[in-house]
């Protein structure tokens, strides 16, 4: 039977080896809380002169380590986010207790045709719930790119990779990205560290995220698994909190159905994801992006729509003209529902509250009010405990601290 459990104990889980967790971090460490000495390079690039970066590692945080590459002010104001529990951030106590005292809902599949490594679920895995949490091996500063030069990034980087509790969480995925040194069979060699074969497995991996304010590229083993599709049927949610990731599901995905994520923003015409794919060097086969001549093209005339309506919406709106903005507002919603990119359509309701309350029409305000936080808050964005009857300002607050979800570091 299921007791009521601290959600510590949760991460102990044996089901649940991505939480299996660590020893205590030796005591009378000198580089404490790292549990190695930082390994630094300084800038000699003119914008960031002598500025330090290192690679810091914490053996004892999740079930691979995590190391951070960044200064060193950054990593200490990171280094509290690694000792946060990330379950209690993404899920209720129940529902930890729902996902961990049971097998996880998904498998990583060997071989998906034309896909390599794939996640498939392995029971009904319901609209909207959060069924995989995972944490960062190793997250990136962005600045770095610009401030060191190559062989410096990669031997950061590849000492962020080997002080790791378990290399291999990063060594062993997939580097398979276009303009990788060589595709096929890479991984087999991830012991030869000659090649920059950790580049490849960053381009082919890395989300981007926000650690401390600033731009990071971070590495997430399991969700690393995860399949793109153009209309996909999971998305990701951040938290600082051990520096994590969570998947939670659009719709009901049944069990054998493979799980996909969008590597793209979502919304955008075929002619565009086509060019954003580029990067990793596979053509599309999802429903979206397999559907007839027709149907794409009136695929593609919604997703335009949607995308150039903003500025109308807000020009009619500036005139005055809010009946003409609402009709277009209205417009749009229809056409991101046809197109089920449902994470947009709250700042649309969030605009239609807006503008009806403007119109003094209280009733339909409330109407879109109270769509804009039922939606925020079944994809994730209002943690967990928030409850209450809607009201502006903290719609507003909401759809401003809302992350970027789901995208891949560009
Ligand atoms: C983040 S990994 C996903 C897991 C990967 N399949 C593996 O074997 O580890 C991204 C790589 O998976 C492959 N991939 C992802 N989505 C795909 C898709 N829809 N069709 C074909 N290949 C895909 C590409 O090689 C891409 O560079």
């Amino acid at each position: 039977t299921v007791g009521v459990v601290n959600i510590d104990e949760l991460l102990l889980s044996p089901e649940h080896p991505q939480f299996l967790s660590s020893s205590p971090p030796p005591k009378h460490n000198p580089h404490a809380p790292w549990s190695h000495k930082p390994h630094c390079k300084t800038s000699a690039s003119l914008s960031s002169l002598n500025q330090k970066y290192c690679a810091f590692t914490s053996n004892t945080t999740g079930a691979n380590g995590l190391s951070i590459i960044t200064t060193p002010s950054l990593a200490e104001t990171a280094a509290p986010f690694f000792s946060e529990d990330p379950l209690s951030h993404f899920l209720t106590q129940d529902q930890a207790e729902y996902l961990y005292y049971n097998a996880p809902p998904y498998e990583i599949v060997d071989h998906i045709p034309g896909k390599g490594k794939g996640v498939v679920a392995t029971r009904l895995i319901k609209k909207y719930e959060t069924f995989m949490v995972d944490q960062a091996t190793v997250v990136m500063d962005l600045a770095l790119e610009k401030s060191m030069g190559a062989p410096e990034n990669l031997e950061l980087l590849r000492t962020a990779v080997q002080r790791l509790r378990r290399p291999e969480s990063v060594s062993g995925l997939s580097g398979k990205h276009n303009g990788a040194k060589d595709g096929e069979g890479k991984e087999e060699e991830a012991e030869d560290v000659t090649g920059g074969f950790e580049e490849d497995i960053m381009m082919t991996n890395a989300f981007g995220t926000t650690v401390a304010g600033e731009s990071f590229r971070g590495l997430f083993p399991l969700v690393s698994r995860i399949n793109h599709a153009c209309n996909p049927n999971a998305f990701v949610l951040f938290s600082q909190a051990g520096i994590s990731i969570a998947i939670k599901a659009y719709r009901d995905i049944q069990p054998g159905e493979e799980i996909s994520i969008s590597y793209l923003l979502l919304g955008l015409p075929s002619a565009d994801r086509t060019e954003g794919l580029k990067r990793w060097g596979f053509t599309c086969t999802c429903a979206l992006c397999t559907q007839g001549a027709a149907e794409k093209a009136a695929s593609d005339a919604r997703r335009r729509a949607i995308a150039g309506a903003e500025p109308h919406i807000q020009a009619l709106w500036k005139q005055g003209k809010l009946n003409g903005a609402i009709k277009l507002a209205e417009e749009i919603v229809q056409h991101m529902k046809d197109e089920a990119i449902m994470p947009m359509l709250t700042d649309q309701y969030a605009n239609l509250a807006r503008m009806f309350l403007l119109q003094g029409d209280k009733q339909r305000a409330d109407e879109y009010g109270e769509l804009a936080l039922e939606l925020l808050g079944d994809l994730g964005f209002l943690g967990t405990e928030w409850e209450g009857e809607w009201d502006l300002e903290r719609l507003l607050a909401v759809l401003g601290e809302r992350g970027e979800g789901g995208m891949y570091a560009q």
